[in-house]
């Protein structure tokens, strides 16, 4: 691989009369740890859709993995993309144990049928929970999950296939704050692995940005505020200008904090 795994060139989503995202140019090399944040509204599941191969721009050129959207099969693209994202878990059927969530994820199909998997594809998704803190969780049904027991058993299966590409739409909306402490120490950890794809996580709080995390994409109504090197992009200046109030921001032990100028 060239090292873009990402590259959008100018790229606008129009739904009815209303602009989503707007001119958007973003390009993510391999091995990159992504944040893209901004606040409700800003456009950061649409572009995470793009992302995901899961919609196609109204305007400009999105290139995932070397194939370019509209001209490549989309189902041969999406299982070299991991997704974790709360519109996948809604579609869940409530009954589904834990361990065949994550085995599904090989055949990019939500609710067991009649698949044959071998051992190591098993093997894979037990190892999976596992290094997520969920291995006791294997047998229990989804619906019956904690919302952070949800989010983590998610991440396991965005990893099934073992893409190339991971995208977490919010992965600690919900959480508490042991549950939100507990996922971005995962996070980082996972930052941190050279062996770890290359990765884009969308939330509303510099306060879940995982340590090693490297670059940042600031959204506000649909278009950029800045991007970049995750510490030239997270100053007072850019992070107020996103959220339309000022901010202080300030960085201890690797994790940013923001709070309003009062
Ligand atoms: N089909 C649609 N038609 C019109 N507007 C839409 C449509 N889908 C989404 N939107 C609007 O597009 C904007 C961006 O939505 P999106 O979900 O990408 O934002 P977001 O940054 O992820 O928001 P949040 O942080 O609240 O999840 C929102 O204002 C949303 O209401």
């Amino acid at each position: 691989m060239a090292g873009e795994v990402l590259q959008l060139r100018g790229v606008g989503v129009r739904r009815g009369g209303a602009t989503l995202l707007r001119d958007v140019t973003w390009t993510v090399s391999e091995g990159e740890r992504w944040v893209v944040l901004g606040p409700n509204g800003a456009g950061k599941t649409t572009l995470l859709q793009i992302a995901a191969a899961m919609l196609h721009p109204t305007e400009g050129k999105a290139v995932i993995l070397e194939e370019e959207l509209g001209r490549t099969d989309v189902f041969e693209l999406r299982p070299r993309i991991g997704l974790a994202s709360s519109s996948i878990a809604q579609q869940v059927p409530a009954g589904e144990r834990v361990v065949d969530l994550v085995l599904t994820a090989s055949y990019a199909i939500l609710g067991r049928w009649q698949e044959e998997y071998d051992s190591t594809d098993v093997s894979r998704a037990v190892s999976l929970l596992e290094a997520l803190g969920c291995a006791d969780l294997m047998r229990r049904t989804f619906g019956t999950l904690s919302e952070g027991e949800r989010k983590r058993v998610q991440i396991a299966r965005a990893l099934m296939p073992d893409p190339e590409l991971l995208l977490l739409d919010e992965p600690a909306a919900g959480l508490d704050l042991g549950g939100r402490e507990e996922l971005v120490a995962r996070l980082a950890a996972f930052a941190d692995d050279p062996a770890a794809p290359t990765m884009a996580m969308v939330t509303h709080h510099v306060e879940e940005v995982p340590e090693g995390f490297t670059h940042a994409l600031l959204l506000r109504g649909g278009e950029i505020v800045a991007q970049g090197k995750v510490d030239e992009v997270f100053t007072a200046e850019h992070l107020s200008d996103t959220f339309g109030l000022p901010l202080t921001v300030e960085r201890q032990n690797g994790r940013w904090y923001a709070r309003a100028v009062r």
